[in-house]
């Protein structure tokens, strides 16, 4: 990896690491005296599409904050590329993470042209001129999440399914190979949810996202991670993890699961005049376990 290396570091040697994208090690974060996130590990493999998943409050955040560097872990470390995040050149990071948040920072008036055009600042200047090409790439990412018809519409009078989708091709603009997205899809309705989860799928890049809709993520993700209260609780493929105890005791919903019909992870299919059942039920999955 050329630019990891033009970060002047030493790569890891732990063999362990070889091969993987990310790996995060016992990664902790607290603030003040509060412990927000506690001995986290997992990785990332290249191309995979990987859910986090969790309650309000859960640390989906600020994990994802850690990752991006926005947040330094208190404990643990995180290596992308077998090299220790703390290590990297900011400008290097940023050519290889793209972040995609919840909240749209305002844009002070920028166009939505301008605003997908800042995608092209880690591997130029500000004082750079657009070239032909990049104009192109602007276009065409703009025509990937079908915002081309307000290129020229200032970024903050669009609606807040608009604006995420032109955040989106501003990451595409970066051309990462990570990208980070937290909660892609809350202002987005269902059409442009699944359109712009499969857009992200279709980069062929990994992709690290948090998400509150749990049959989105299912039928999306190759991969969950489950955080609660702070720690990682599971891991897997979507019917690894969405079961029943799971719902109950992680998300406090009493739910059914069966195959979804066309992609056969699971439908969860949440019961919502049962609030009386939800210990039975986190009784019941305990004694399947
Ligand atoms: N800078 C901070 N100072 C104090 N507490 C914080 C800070 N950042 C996060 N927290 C706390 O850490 C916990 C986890 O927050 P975080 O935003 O990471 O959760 P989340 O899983 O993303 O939640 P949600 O699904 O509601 O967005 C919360 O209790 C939050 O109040």
């Amino acid at each position: 990896m050329q630019r990891a290396a033009q970060a002047n570091a030493t790569k890891t040697s732990d063999p362990s690491l070889s091969g993987q994208q990310l790996v995060v090690t016992d990664l902790g974060w607290q603030t003040g005296r509060k412990v927000i996130l506690s001995d986290i590990n997992f990785h990332l493999k290249q191309g995979e599409f990987v859910g986090l998943l969790g309650p309000n409050g859960a640390g989906k955040s600020s994990l994802l904050r850690c990752l991006y560097r926005y947040h330094s872990p208190t404990t643990g470390q995180v290596y992308y590329q077998g090299q220790p995040l703390d290590t990297y050149i900011q400008q290097a990071y940023a050519q290889q993470v793209a972040v995609v948040l919840q909240e749209s920072p305002s844009f002070f008036n920028l166009s939505v042209t301008d605003v997908v055009e800042l995608g092209l600042l880690p591997r130029t200047s500000i004082w750079h001129r657009t070239s032909l090409n990049e104009q192109q790439q602007v276009q065409q990412a703009l025509t990937q999440v079908a915002m081309l018809d307000k290129a020229k519409q200032s970024f903050d009078s669009l609606s807040g399914g608009e604006k995420q989708r032109v955040l989106i091709a501003r990451a595409i603009v970066q051309q990462p190979s990570l990208l980070i997205m937290d909660e892609p899809t809350s202002h987005l309705d269902v059409k442009y949810q699944i359109q712009i989860i499969n857009l992200a799928k279709s980069l062929g890049i990994t992709v690290l996202a948090s998400f509150h809709d749990l049959n989105l993520a299912s039928a999306m993700c190759d991969r969950l991670l489950v955080l609660s209260n702070g720690e990682l609780v599971a891991d897997g493929a979507p019917n690894q993890v969405l079961t029943q105890p799971l719902l109950a005791k992680v998300f406090g919903v009493n739910a059914q699961l069966q195959p979804h019909p066309e992609h056969g992870s699971p439908l969860i299919t949440y019961h919502y005049r049962s609030e009386n059942k939800l210990e039975s039920s986190a009784e019941q999955g305990a004694a399947h376990d």
